[in-house]
């Protein structure tokens, strides 16, 4: 057996990166991690977490708004963003210490620097050359800066969340999870917002009842939105950018948020030197155990480009480690990966579990679908528009739900515990025979009793 300095090398301190290492040095390993930027990773310092804090400031801004109807006498007041971006540095400084503290209190060696893997075993870091048994890549995804012509100038979701203040008016180029999360945040906290989207409703893949709805709460927070548009070149200018439209009409934006997606982070890794060849996009194969082609090489969370989510990674990383320093290596306890619930942080926010209607007719399933559409109490005392839709896509034949879908406040809290039902196999008997905890929305999704309608595949 070679020698090694590790046992275990993972690139990328990030979400799956960490909980990784963490779970293989428990297990035993002599483990060392390797990080280019900030220990946390996307999600702790320029992902989630300060994007759920920007949340947070916008829909302190509603609450402002809502709490007059209330009875409370509020002066007029103004969203600066300065205070607000010092606070989210000190706070992601402070979880970076954090993973920081956990990684050395595992035993796991925190490397700095930028890693370039050398041929089989091996990896570089500035002056070091390290071997290890198992490399494992955790590299993660970037923003994509070659999407459309010109658009590799314009700020992204990094850029925006350092950014010092608002700006006055932002054009964002795409529908997906970041493009929207950011329109609704932005246009609450001043800025004038247009939204640009191929499709024609945002977060294609999601259920057409949540996308029509989220198309219409983005527009009621006052997002100009620009269904099946997106600009075919984006040019510099002065004072900021301007976009050229397929039909010849430009737009101008001081700010332009690029929301064209997210690539997996393996150029200059040097995977040629294990002769390891990435997909169209870069991602790195691998198959169900998170094992590449290349024997003892890995790879975990979004560079792999799969489910693109924190708890993805996360679940990955610690699988992986316990399939290969667990007490009996080889048996991986895969997660279970069919059904993902998965939220989208706009204003109301969206929680989701399942196969989209037109996915699991799809998929040959004969659908009783139950809904609730509602103003929820706390809207109708204010004479709020803001209303709640909720959704439950059951299996005729077997009875299972096999979806809930929901857009509403709270709907990716409700959406998690209804969750571990679904992962259990739940039944609408079963939903039936729960008592609600009243009053509350969430109790919607057990007193649903009448189908709104009975779908069969293919009519
Ligand atoms: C704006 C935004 C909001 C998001 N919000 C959510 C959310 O609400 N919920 C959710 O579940 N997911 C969210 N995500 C997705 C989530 O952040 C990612 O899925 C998750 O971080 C992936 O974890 P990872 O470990 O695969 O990679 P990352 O967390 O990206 O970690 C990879 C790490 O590797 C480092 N690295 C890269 N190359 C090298 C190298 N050569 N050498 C050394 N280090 C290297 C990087 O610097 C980085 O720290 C969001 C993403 C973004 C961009
Ligand atoms: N709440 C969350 O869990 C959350 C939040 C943010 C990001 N994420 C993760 O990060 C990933 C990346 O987010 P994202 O929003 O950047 O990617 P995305 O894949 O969700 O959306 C990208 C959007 O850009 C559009 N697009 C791509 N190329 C284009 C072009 N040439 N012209 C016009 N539009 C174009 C796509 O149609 C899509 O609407 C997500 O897929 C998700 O996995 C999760």
């Amino acid at each position: 057996m070679p020698d090694y300095d590790y046992d275990l090398i993972t690139l990328g301190a990030g979400s799956g990166g960490v909980a990784a290492s963490r779970r293989a040095s428990a297990l035993g390993a002599k483990v060392a991690i390797i990080e280019g930027s900030r220990v946390g990773g996307t999600c702790v310092i320029r992902g989630c977490v300060p994007k759920k804090l920007m949340m947070y400031a916008a829909q302190l801004g509603d609450a402002l708004h809502e709490a007059r109807g209330y009875g409370w006498a509020v002066e007029a007041a103004a969203f600066d963003m300065a205070p607000w971006a010092a606070q989210k540095a000190a706070e992601t400084r402070r979880l970076e210490g954090v993973y920081r503290q956990l990684l050395n209190g595992a035993g796991v060696q925190v490397i700095d620097g930028w890693a370039r893997i050398d041929g089989p075993n091996t990896v570089v870091v500035g002056e070091q050359r390290l071997t290890a048994r198992h490399l494992l890549i955790a590299t993660g995804a970037r923003p994509v800066r070659d999407s459309i012509e010109g658009i590799g100038d314009c700020p992204t979701s990094d850029d925006v969340l350092d950014l010092q203040a608002v700006p006055a008016e932002v054009g964002v180029i795409g529908g997906g999870y970041i493009g929207v999360e950011f329109a609704s945040i932005l246009a609450r906290l001043g800025a004038r917002v247009h939204l640009f989207y191929r499709d024609r409703q945002p977060l294609r893949g999601f259920d057409d009842d949540l996308r029509t709805r989220v198309a219409q709460a983005l527009e009621a927070a006052g997002v100009v939105l620009h269904p099946g548009q997106s600009p075919q070149r984006v040019a510099r200018q002065a004072e900021g950018y301007e976009l050229h439209m397929p039909s010849g009409m430009t737009h101008r934006f001081p700010f332009v948020l690029n929301a064209t997606g997210r690539r997996p982070n393996t150029q200059g890794l040097g995977l040629d030197t294990l002769g390891l060849q990435t997909d169209r996009v870069g991602a790195v194969p691998v198959n169900e155990r998170f094992e590449t082609p290349v024997p003892g090489v890995h790879a975990i969370g979004d560079v792999t480009n799969k489910r693109n989510l924190t708890p993805v990674a996360i679940a990955e990383g610690r699988a992986w480690a316990d399939a290969h320093f667990g007490s009996e290596p080889g048996a991986v306890a895969l997660p279970d990966f069919s059904l993902i619930a998965t939220a989208v942080f706009t204003l109301p926010p969206v929680g989701t579990i399942g196969p989209s209607e037109a996915d699991a007719l799809a998929a040959g399933h004969t659908l009783k679908v139950f809904e609730s559409d509602f103003r929820p109490m706390k809207q109708t005392f204010i004479g709020g528009a803001e209303r709640s839709y909720m959704k439950l896509l059951v299996d005729a034949d077997t009875d299972r739900v096999l979806a809930v879908h929901m857009i509403g406040a709270d709907a990716p809290e409700i959406v998690q515990s209804l969750a571990v039902a679904l992962t259990c196999g739940a039944t609408k008997a079963q939903f039936d025979r729960t008592v609600a905890v009243h009053p509350t929305s969430a109790e919607e999704f057990v007193l649903m009793r009448q189908p709104a309608r009975v779908v069969k595949p293919g009519a």
